[in-house]
């Protein structure tokens, strides 16, 4: 792309320099800057870009774009704007060609939840003949390729590129997760937004935000964009407290779907039945009810069913249709994954809850499977929101017999004061273990656990690794509960059973999306 062709697409820039300069590439991190390349400073939470400036020149840059005017003494093609994060997406849909422009994006925001209504959009998108890409926390797929993803809503440059392999890959929709982090920082400007989901809003991330209110800000964001454009629904939990906030805020746009279990909602579920193998609603929408079927488990995961099927619904498919290609919605990769077998003499689910709603969700769902007693190994990231350490240990203790507190990922912070700052939020800190050690925590909850328990690995869901130090070291909850079981019954030739189990399990479970 040629300067020029650039400028019109970004909001007030002062240029200097040749118009006439090519532009290759773009980055925002002066470590990839080269010739041909325009470098995006961006302030970061860390460091400022503009402090990289000097380098990406040294690198060879074509380009600079910043929020500050250029020095006197800079010759190089220089484009002063107000907000380079903004900027950034707006070049980065110009060098990839506008591809959302070719997508209908379905876009989720909420506390919990995100991965899972994006996965069961995705899935129903697809099998609706709209072939569909996803952006997610566990994979980004292009439209059959996939690989792990970096972020859960990568930066906009990134979430450009993955827009233009879907188009090329034939997709027609995408489904998404939008995170706060990436609201704030403006990594999804500029969408196009054909349908946004909130899920619900409860305490994490104040680390970052600050407050409920400035958290609860980033998620407006993504209705705000929609307000702005001529169409896209706006399908909101009316359940949630919050999301009732968003409803009064928007109503008056006439594109609000409401959906829960409240009379008079747009999509509102009645008659909740689920087991081990699944749950069944009855979903009154557009004045008629439908029997619904899904293989996932628990109260939550049907406000993730019913977004999923207003977003579906908004984006033009058929409702009966749609409905009917839930009851084979795949398992999402440790949302409440079951790693043992129906017919195994307890029970043991993996799952991602790792705040304290999704902990006391989670648990209420075990709960409702009738268990003997409820065994919850669970931990609190390090370098993450700290005061909801202790809540997640009063939703632990809540919900469970026994606790046993251990580390998730530790990061940089010491996994000791993680554990006393947690312990804290225990009525009865004597009634339960802690263990620093997550494989010698699985272990204890395993080996006490008897016929008609359940133990829940709560925190890490489908991560493979556990980050110490920084360092992240290979660490797959399902993996050590599968291993820790096998040396329980006694099996020596642990690898082989293991191999043998995992078999099995996979035909169970049917996790196409699964490494
Ligand atoms: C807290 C946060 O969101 N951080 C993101 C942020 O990093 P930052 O602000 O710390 O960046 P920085 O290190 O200060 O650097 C500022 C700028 O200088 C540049 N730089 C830096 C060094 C250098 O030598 N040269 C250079 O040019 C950097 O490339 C960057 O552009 O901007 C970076 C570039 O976009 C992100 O990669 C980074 O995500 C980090 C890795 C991260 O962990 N983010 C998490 C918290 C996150 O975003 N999570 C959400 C999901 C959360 C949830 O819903 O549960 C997500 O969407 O993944
Ligand atoms: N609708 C929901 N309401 C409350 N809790 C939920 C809901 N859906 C899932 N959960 C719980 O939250 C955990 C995380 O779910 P999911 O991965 O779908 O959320 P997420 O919003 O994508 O999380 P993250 O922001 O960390 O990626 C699940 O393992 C489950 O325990
Ligand atoms: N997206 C969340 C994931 C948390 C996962 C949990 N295992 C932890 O490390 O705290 C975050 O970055 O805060
Ligand atoms: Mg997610």
């Amino acid at each position: 792309m040629i300067l020029r062709d650039l400028i019109p697409h970004l909001d007030n820039p002062v240029v200097s320099g040749s118009l006439d300069t090519e532009i290759t590439g773009l980055t925002y991190d002066s470590r990839t800057a080269g010739p041909g390349i325009a470098f995006v400073a961006l302030r970061g939470n860390t460091v400022d870009g503009h402090d990289f400036i000097p380098k990406a020149i040294a690198a060879g840059a074509a380009v600079i774009i910043s929020e500050q005017a250029p020095p006197d003494d800079v010759k190089l093609p220089w484009v002063h704007v107000k907000f380079s994060r903004v900027a950034l997406a707006q070049a980065a849909a110009v060098l990839h060609g506008f591809p959302a422009q070719k997508l209908a994006i379905a876009a989720v925001t909420g506390t919990n939840g995100k991965t899972t209504t994006a996965f069961l959009t995705h899935h129903l998108l697809n099998a609706g003949q709209k072939r569909c890409g996803l952006l997610s926390t566990i994979l980004y797929d292009l439209g059959g390729e996939q690989m792990p993803s970096t972020h859960t809503t990568p930066e906009s440059l990134e979430i450009q590129s993955l827009l233009s392999q879907m188009l090329n890959n034939g997709c027609r929709a995408v489904s998404m997760e939008a995170s706060s982090h990436a609201l704030d920082q403006q990594r999804t400007y500029g969408l196009p937004i054909a349908a946004g989901i909130f899920t619900n809003l409860t305490q994490d991330h104040l680390d970052y935000h600050g407050t409920m209110e400035e958290y609860f800000a980033a998620k407006v964001r993504l209705f705000e964009t929609i307000a702005a454009q001529p169409k896209g629904a706006m399908i909101i939990n009316a359940d949630d407290a919050w999301g009732r906030k968003l409803i009064t805020r928007f109503e008056h746009t006439g594109r609000v779907v409401k959906f829960g279990y409240g009379v008079g909602f747009d999509f509102r579920a009645a008659n909740v039945r689920f087991d081990l193998t699944g749950t069944s609603f009855e979903l009154e929408a557009k004045g008629r009810t439908f029997l619904v079927r899904t293989p996932l488990i628990g109260d939550f995961n049907v406000y993730n069913s019913l977004g999923a099927l207003a977003a579906a619904s908004a984006m033009g498919l058929n409702l009966r249709e749609t409905v009917s290609h839930l009851k084979n919605a795949p398992q999402v990769p440790g949302r409440l994954e079951r790693v043992t077998e129906a017919t195994t003499k307890f029970q043991v689910f993996v799952d991602y809850a790792h705040t304290p709603d999704a902990i006391e969700n989670a648990l209420r769902t075990v709960r409702s499977l009738r268990p003997r007693r409820i065994i919850t190994v669970f931990g609190c990231g390090g370098g993450r929101d700290r005061s909801k350490r202790p809540l997640m240990a009063a939703a632990a203790e809540a919900g469970s017999d026994i606790c046993i507190l251990t580390s998730d990922n530790p990061r940089n912070d010491d996994p000791q004061v993680i554990i006393a700052d947690a312990v804290k939020g225990f009525a009865r800190p004597k009634n339960h273990v802690t263990a620093v050690d997550r494989r010698e925590a699985i272990q204890i909850a395993l080996e006490n656990a008897r016929g008609g328990d359940i133990v829940l690995v709560a925190g890490k869901g489908h991560e493979d690794y556990q980050e110490i130090q920084g360092k992240k070291h290979p660490f797959d909850d399902r993996r050590v509960v599968r291993q820790v079981m096998l040396q329980i019954a006694g099996n020596r030739d642990v690898e082989r059973a293991e191999r043998e189990m995992l078999r099995e399990q996979e035909k169970m479970n049917r996790r196409p999306y699964d490494r």
